[in-house]
């Protein structure tokens, strides 16, 4: 065995079930459990064969060590994946449960989980001379011959002193069974840090400076270990006078050596290893070593040119909201030709909640509210969206992904369900007169509607509908609706982390991250937790119309790619020129991900007649038209179209009144001559 390895198993039926992400108490009845069908189904994990086996599995499979730790008697596979066990994850690719906490050591040390309640369990828990609950047990990496583990001995069972207990045990390990790819922990020399002032390795190196008990730079290297173009390291803060010479006052720090040479202190907020990790996480150019992501296989495949658009990651992009309303409207919606009963009913609602809280320019709310018109006059849908709202237009900006098969629509569809329980809970009267305005949960309930009946990924809303069945009932006021959507979001970045459809510009990890806010996160104990009142606070202004910025909507219909307009400019510009709409590439490229399914194409005749409005040589009239024209969604129909469509439907009634009396006066003349032969 090349790893080493806990286990914990504890006494049944003490309650975990409001454990903090970072959190794991060990009085409870804890355990995956360990045999479960769906754990097996979900690719052959560790879990299912028990102690023993896993040690060597594991051993074999990937050369680390183990922390076996269990976590709740009836956690299936299914419950995992819900808020009842925040943090815990089964995570398919490797095949292994995982704890966010841990999940970033999982190359050095793993954590799995064993129930010894389980009748099924106890010849291994026997085996294992397992008698007290919980229990923890290390197996070092390398292990070969067969071992009980060791045990752990910690003064309690706090996570810091779990995570703590881990270090010293991978610390343990003698340099032949050292896990492979474990990071070394001892602290660097003086000399050795003035050695990598002088080293060009290509990539950013950080020394976390602390005193000689702290954990933080172990913590720091251990969490970095995913990530590639950074080597972190750490040393001891005994040299003073060569402390002072690099700047440093106080410990920990963190000093940063960047590829090009240049190097300094780095600036944050808390001096907290969950600070000092984001924000070397977040360095241009480190990402997430892409595992599990296979590259595309070559060249020619791969030559789809993806513009990338500079954003602010503190900011919210309207591109990204209009961009979600036309894919919704034109992807997920417009296959249905034609909605009925309950499915129709969901989409009223949907498009109540959004025409109301969407906090976007007036001509995009006015044809909100046409559609929400029109959807209660029960005026065909299919129509109205195909005829009227269509474009082939969509572009992310910050959902852009660094490959076209990423982020994108689900991306924005999140940031529109955060911005509509924002709207809500900051100005309630807007749902006033709609039925919802007295339920806290009206907003929340509707979205969790549309996901589950139009998402077009329909294991996403599957479990996004186990979240909602868990814990959607205990929201009781419009903040808490913020919050939950907030938590349960973090929930599902927490079980993709590392998966094969994260993208790995955009590790997903605990939003905000300290950077974007720091006042949201703690350390207590030595557990990184979250002040929710901070939280409340920073979403409200994250996801209000005052942070919402217009950049690169514009272009939407300008010829002037990237150029940044404010809210005055873009309102009534002119309809995207035909040309552009053709050439434009995004539309292609920025496709959602695959899970989403095909693309659904414009029907060829409505596409045509777009066309062929789009081209019409009116000259600067036109575009004069254009910018009476509401341009929500690519096709603008001006004051003069609409004249247009009402002289035509006048002038056709007229006709057919004529020909109406015509043909009456004429039959009757017929009639009056058959009768009256002789006259
Ligand atoms: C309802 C729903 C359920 C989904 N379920 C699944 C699933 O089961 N399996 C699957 O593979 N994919 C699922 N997806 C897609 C997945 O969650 C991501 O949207 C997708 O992988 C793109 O990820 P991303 O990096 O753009 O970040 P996203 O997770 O899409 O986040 C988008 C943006 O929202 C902000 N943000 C991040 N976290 C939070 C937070 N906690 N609160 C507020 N704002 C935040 C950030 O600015 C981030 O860039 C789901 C999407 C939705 C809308």
């Amino acid at each position: 065995m090349n790893r080493c390895t806990l286990v914990m198993v504890s006494k049944k039926g003490e309650g975990q079930d409001h454990l903090s992400p970072c959190q794991v108490t060990g009085s409870g009845a804890q355990s995956a459990r360990s045999e479960s069908g769906k754990a097996q189904g979900r690719g052959g994990g560790l879990l299912p064969v028990g102690v023993g086996a896993v040690m060597y599995t594991w051993s074999a499979q990937t050369g680390g060590s183990l922390l076996y730790i269990s976590i709740k008697p009836t956690l299936g596979a299914e419950e995992a994946t819900g808020p009842a066990h925040p943090g815990w994850a089964w995570d398919g690719a490797r095949g292994a449960w995982s704890h966010s906490c841990f999940s970033d050591w999982a190359a050095a040390i793993r954590v799995a989980a064993l129930d010894c309640a389980e009748e099924k369990n106890q010849e291994v828990c026997r085996t294992y001379d397992v008698h007290f609950y919980p229990t923890f047990r290390y197996f070092k990496a390398f292990t070969k011959a067969f071992t009980t583990g060791e045990n752990f001995k910690g003064p309690d069972r706090e996570l810091r002193t779990v995570r703590q207990t881990m270090i010293d045990f991978l610390q343990n390990h003698t340099e032949g069974t050292w896990p492979p790819a474990c990071p070394p922990l001892d602290p660097l020399q003086p000399s050795d840090v003035l050695s990598l002032f002088d080293s060009r390795g290509g990539h950013y190196v950080a020394v976390v400076f602390e005193s000689s008990g702290s954990y933080v730079g172990r913590e720091v290297i251990l969490d970095l270990i995913p990530y590639e173009n950074v080597v972190v390291s750490r040393a001891l803060d005994g040299d003073t006078a060569f402390l002072e010479t690099l700047g440093i006052s106080s410990v920990p720090s963190c000093y940063l050596i960047h590829p090009n040479g240049s190097r300094g202190l780095v600036n944050v907020a808390k001096p907290l290893r969950s600070f000092f990790s984001s924000y070397l996480k977040s360095l241009p150019d480190v990402r997430k070593k892409s595992l599990f992501l296979p590259e595309k296989p070559n060249k020619a495949e791969n030559s789809e040119v993806v513009v990338w658009r500079e954003f602010d990651r503190a900011k919210l992009y309207m591109a990204d909201l209009e961009s979600c309303l036309h894919y919704l409207l034109r992807v997920e919606l417009a296959a249905h030709k034609s909605l009925a009963g309950a499915q129709l009913k969901t989409l009223r609602d949907f498009v109540t909640v959004v025409s109301k809280l969407f906090p976007g320019r007036p001509p995009v709310r006015k044809l909100l509210e046409m559609l929400q018109e029109w959807l209660a006059n029960a005026l065909p849908f299919w129509l109205l969206i195909s005829g009227i709202f269509l474009t082939n237009h969509v572009k992310w900006v910050g959902c852009q992904g660094s490959r076209p098969e990423l982020r994108g629509y689900p991306c924005s569809l999140w940031k529109l369900f955060h911005t509509l329980t924002v709207q809500a809970s900051t100005h309630p009267e807007a749902l006033v007169g709609t039925g919802f305005e007295d339920d806290p949960q009206a907003v929340l309930q509707t979205l969790r509607r549309y996901i589950q009946t139009f998402f077009g990924c329909k294991e996403c809303g599957e479990h996004f509908e186990a979240m909602a069945k868990e814990s959607m009932d205990s929201v009781k006021t419009l903040d808490q609706a913020v919050l939950w959507l907030w938590s349960r979001h973090n929930a599902v970045n927490s079980r993709l982390a590392g998966h094969l459809s994260e993208d790995p510009k955009f590790p997903k990890v605990p939003w905000p991250t300290p950077d974007l806010c720091p006042a949201c996160h703690e350390e207590i104990k030595g557990l990184d937790s979250w002040n929710e009142g901070q939280v409340l606070v920073f979403l409200k202004q994250y996801y209000s119309s005052s942070n919402l910025v217009d950049t690169y909507s514009a272009d939407q219909r300008e010829s002037s790619e990237g150029r940044a307009l404010g809210r005055g400019e873009v309102e009534g510009q002119a309809l995207t020129p035909p040309e552009k709409f053709r050439r434009d590439k995004d539309a292609e490229s920025l496709r959602p991900p695959g899970m989403l399914g095909p693309r659904a194409d414009l029907p060829q005749d409505v596409q045509h007649r777009l066309d062929l409005r789009l081209q019409s040589p009116r000259g600067p009239g036109a575009l004069q038209e254009a910018e009476a024209a509401a341009p929500f969604l690519g096709v603008g129909f001006s004051s003069l179209d609409m004249s247009l469509c009402v002289l035509l439907y006048v002038a056709s009634s007229l006709f057919l009144m004529v020909m109406y009396f015509f043909f009456r006066v004429r039959s009757k003349r017929w009639k009056v001559r058959l009768h009256h032969p002789a006259v």
